[in-house]
């Protein structure tokens, strides 16, 4: 316990697995945990008198345990044994040889292939922030800079198995980032531009980092040193493959904040069973293609050529399915191309896997023979620019078994003809069979025991049994060894010198085994960088592959490009909902219009439940897809380039974060009033309906009036259950409105999903309460008031006013200006000539303001 407490000491963050014998003990508090994450059995023991708990389980079991207790969020040192305790009188050696955290992790039961598994990096620096990430498992390494907004939108798209972050930033960042990620906080020193600048580039071998591009962030750089010290904190140093650090360059890349990827569910949904874009979408056949799809949905490209280079290929391989079949049929075994280079870097491959990896390169051969071939340039490019690694095949051929197992120690893991002396020790210890039968033969003619058996195990070594009948006739130069019930067991000269020889052989066999394949390991270092980028160039061509799969399954096509400010989509889809509609019922497309010139904003009315979220979120999609190289769900669709995709729904449920929801509703939409730009695409659902319908309608229009008024003239739809802003088209000239069709039968309501120009009246959340199955008592009760307040308060009066303030542009609590004082107090303000008033007349008026209104203050109490 004395060697126990001295190592925990050391690691107080992490839960210990201390080795002991043949189990990994857990105690304390530990034992606790463990034994809850783990559901294995917690017990006591005494420790001179003090009672500890203690929760274990076998060695070999730690694969099984280790990634549960990883996924629960807690980092787990692992303290193994460090001499054979045969060789030891005293206690055993033991010290911390790995330290498994959540964000570092290389173990195949712990990683999702199809994801990455980033540890980021957040520094609060003087004016903005630095941020990086680290995925140990491929070596990618990136680094970005900028605001508050933009750090949480990289760590929405990255999302970080874990966050370091200095320990002066506790209480700031749970304020800022809520209880999503799961951070580390490590010592403030270590923030520090030096020791990040010197860690850097003494792993690169670089003077500086400028060739990285990376050299003006003096934030990120920090950051990216903070992980750099992570990792040797967690005896991580084996690091060859990470061959480089990028720059995450936000400009190129299509512009969604938080709120935007949440609500597109592109990855994520608030449901946990959900279908997300990404389900969709997804049509990748290797792990490094499935990551780097998830990378291009993230950073959709801003760049007309990049993105047409894209669809080129897509449509290329969706024109000839038989080359995108046979792509799909090298690719698919391949494995994971990314994560077996970096298990050579950092000592963690095994020889089956040595194997893997030169068979997936092997894949590569017919790859870059059909795209070199093929007729797209781009193509033909990446076919060019995909290294076969011929020597790295041939020297893993000469070298390994084809069916090397896992396990080194299992042997037979070198291939004959490979070493000589290898081969010569083989062949003695597989002649033994060969020689103890000769042996048997012998010792059987010489003394008539017919039933002789030689033979060997683990505690005696060899032996020649022979059964108690025959017991008389055994000569006297043999040696007992064992009695056993019907026979006894000898050994004899000759015997034991063989054995001698053999186990030295089978010994030596081993050690030469291990040594040759560690200088094989040591050799392929140099084939690090060369596979990476076989390994990404692969993903790409996989990406498009799925793009061309997926065009091709769903009737996608391929959009038009430009960098006009237009969109035009016709007989669009939502993507994702056509995919999850009942059988029997089909997705009804839409078009849709937008433009700088005389559609600019599109107000979406329709009953509940119509589809006009729907249409919001496809157009949003159909955008996304376009930018990130993929076709579209439409018959045609014209874009041109979109820079920035804010959406925005009314009243979104936000309790996690203890605000209002209609505070954080309100935040969201203030943020994108403030960051417009001439190709922002805005989708508002609802906006406003987080407050009393007055509030509500007033903010809606004002915020519509805005949108239409800013120079920007940014492309917008709003989805909103006022009627009253359908007004708004008499006034402002961009502003159309367009509402989801329904057909009213008799008593019901009929969906017919159809966008069509002009607004609509009514609501039907009342059909839709009775669908829902509300008592018919609250339904007929709501109709009845609904009947009584449309009655007195005409959605045109209310309408009118706002036009009216729409033109005076004076206030905007108009509603109370029904108040006869008020509207004298305005109209007396209004009538002020300023220039020519002195500062007692101007004291003078505002006190006969005051009094006014105590007067009527006093009247109505
Ligand atoms: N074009 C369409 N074709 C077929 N089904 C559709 C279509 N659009 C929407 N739907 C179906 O209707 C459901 C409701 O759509 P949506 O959420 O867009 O309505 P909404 O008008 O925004 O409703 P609310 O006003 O109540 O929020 C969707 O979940 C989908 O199943």
């Amino acid at each position: 316990m004395q060697q126990y407490n001295a190592i925990k000491v050391k690691h107080p963050d992490a839960l210990l697995l201390f080795r002991v014998g043949d189990f990994y003990e857990t105690f304390g508090e530990d034992a606790i945990k463990a034994s809850k994450i783990l559901g294995i059995i917690l017990t006591h023991r005494n420790n001179g008198g003090d009672k500890t708990e203690l929760a274990g389980f076998p060695h070999h079991s730690l694969n099984t345990y280790l990634p549960k207790l990883v996924r629960a969020g807690e980092r787990v040192a692992i303290c193994d044994q460090l001499e054979d305790p045969k060789m030891t009188k005293s206690i055993v050696k033991r010290g911390v040889t790995e330290l498994v955290t959540p964000g570092v992790a290389l173990n195949d039961d712990i990683l999702t292939s199809k994801s990455n598994n980033f540890l980021g990096a957040l520094h609060f620096g003087p004016r903005n922030f630095g941020i990086a990430f680290l995925d140990i498992s491929t070596g990618e390494f990136l680094t970005a800079e900028g605001s508050m907004d933009q750090m949480d939108k990289l760590l929405q798209n990255f999302s970080p198995s874990e966050l370091l972050i200095s320990k002066s930033h506790k209480t700031e960042i749970s304020e800022k980032l809520g209880p999503a990620y799961h951070t580390f906080f490590l010592e403030d020193w270590i923030f520090q531009e030096d020791y990040a600048h010197e860690s850097l580039t003494q792993h690169f071998k670089t003077k500086n980092l400028k060739g990285f591009g990376i050299d003006h962030l003096k934030n990120g750089i920090i950051a990216a040193g903070a992980i750099f010290h992570y990792l040797s904190e967690t005896q991580h140093t084996r690091l060859q493959h990470i061959t480089k650090i990028q720059r995450i360059a936000e400009e190129d890349h299509i512009w969604m904040d938080r709120f935007t990827i949440k609500n597109l569910e592109l990855y994520q949904s608030h449901n946990a069973n959900a279908i997300t874009l990404v389900d969709v979408i997804d049509k990748t056949i290797s792990p490094m293609g499935g990551r780097l799809l998830k990378r291009w949905l993230a950073l959709p490209l801003k760049n007309l050529e990049g993105i047409k280079k894209r669809h080129r290929v897509v449509a290329h391989l969706k024109a000839s399915q038989d080359q995108l079949e046979k792509l799909q049929h090298w690719i698919k075994p391949m494995g994971d191309l990314e994560r077996l280079i970096s298990k050579l870097a950092t000592g963690k491959i095994n020889p089956r896997e040595v194997i893997q990896l030169k068979n997936s390169l092997e894949a590569v051969v017919p790859i870059k023979q059909l795209a070199q071939e093929s007729e797209n340039e781009a193509m033909a490019q990446m076919g060019t620019q995909l290294d076969a690694c011929e020597a790295l095949r041939s020297k893993i051929k000469e070298v390994l078994k084809e069916e090397a197992p896992i396990q080194i120690a299992k042997g037979d893991v070198i291939a004959e003809g490979y070493s000589e002396e290898l081969d010569e020790l083989r062949a003695l210890a597989f002649s033994s069979k060969d020689y103890l039968d000769k042996m048997s033969a012998r010792e059987t003619e010489n003394t008539g025991i017919t039933s002789l058996k030689i033979a060997s195990n683990n505690v005696f070594g060899y032996y020649i049994e022979v059964r108690n009948t025959h017991k008389d006739k055994v000569p006297e130069s043999w040696i007992r060894k064992q009695t056993l019930v019907n026979a006894e067991r000898y050994i004899t000269e000759e015997l034991k010198e063989y054995e001698a020889k053999i186990l030295g052989a089978e010994e030596r066999i081993l050690h030469l085994e291990q040594q040759l394949f560690e200088q094989l390991l040591m050799w392929m270092q140099e084939y690090i960088a060369p596979v990476q980028k076989n390994a990404y160039l692969i993903a790409q061509l996989d990406c498009l592959g799925s793009f061309a799969e997926l065009a091709h399954q769903n009737q996608y096509v391929c959009p038009e490009m430009d960098d006009s400010t237009v969109l035009e989509i016709k007989e669009g889809r939502h993507p994702v909902i056509e995919k999850q509609l009942p059988l029997g019922e089909s997705y009804i497309a839409n078009d849709l219009t937008l433009n700088r010139d005389d559609q600019q904003i599109i107000m979406v009315t329709g009953p509940n439940m119509s589809g006009k979220s729907a249409i919001l979120r496809q157009t949003a999609l159909v955008v996304l897809l376009a930018q990130m190289g993929s076709f579209v769900p439409a018959s045609s669709a014209r874009i041109g380039l979109v820079d920035k995709i804010f959406t925005r729904v009314g009243a979104s449920d936000n309790i996690s974060l203890g605000e209002s929801t209609f505070m954080v509703e309100m935040n969201e939409t203030a943020s994108i009033l403030n960051n417009l730009s001439e190709r922002s695409l805005v989708l508002l659902d609802e906006i406003g309906r987080g407050t009393s319908t007055y509030d509500g309608i007033s903010i809606a229009w004002a915020i519509s009036e805005y949108l239409h008024e800013h120079p920007s003239r940014a492309k917008t739809l709003f989805a909103t259950h006022y009627h009253e802003l359908n007004e708004m088209t008499k006034t402002f000239e961009r502003i159309k409105n367009f509402n989801v069709s329904v057909k009213e039968l008799k008593n019901k309501v009929l969906f017919l999903r159809k966008l069509v120009p002009g607004g609509s009246e009514h609501s039907f959340g009342i059909h839709v309460a009775q669908m829902a199955g509300m008592p018919q008592q609250v339904v007929q009760k709501a109709s009845k008031i609904l009947k009584k307040l449309e009655k007195s308060h005409s959605s045109e009066e209310i309408s009118d006013k706002l036009q009216q303030v729409g033109q005076n542009e004076m206030q905007l609590s108009f509603f109370n200006l029904d108040d006869p004082l008020l509207e004298e107090i305005r109209d007396e303000i209004l009538h002020l000539d300023i220039d020519t008033l002195t500062p007692v007349e101007a004291l003078m008026k505002l006190n006969e303001i005051k009094r006014l209104l105590s007067k009527k203050k006093k009247a109505s109490s």
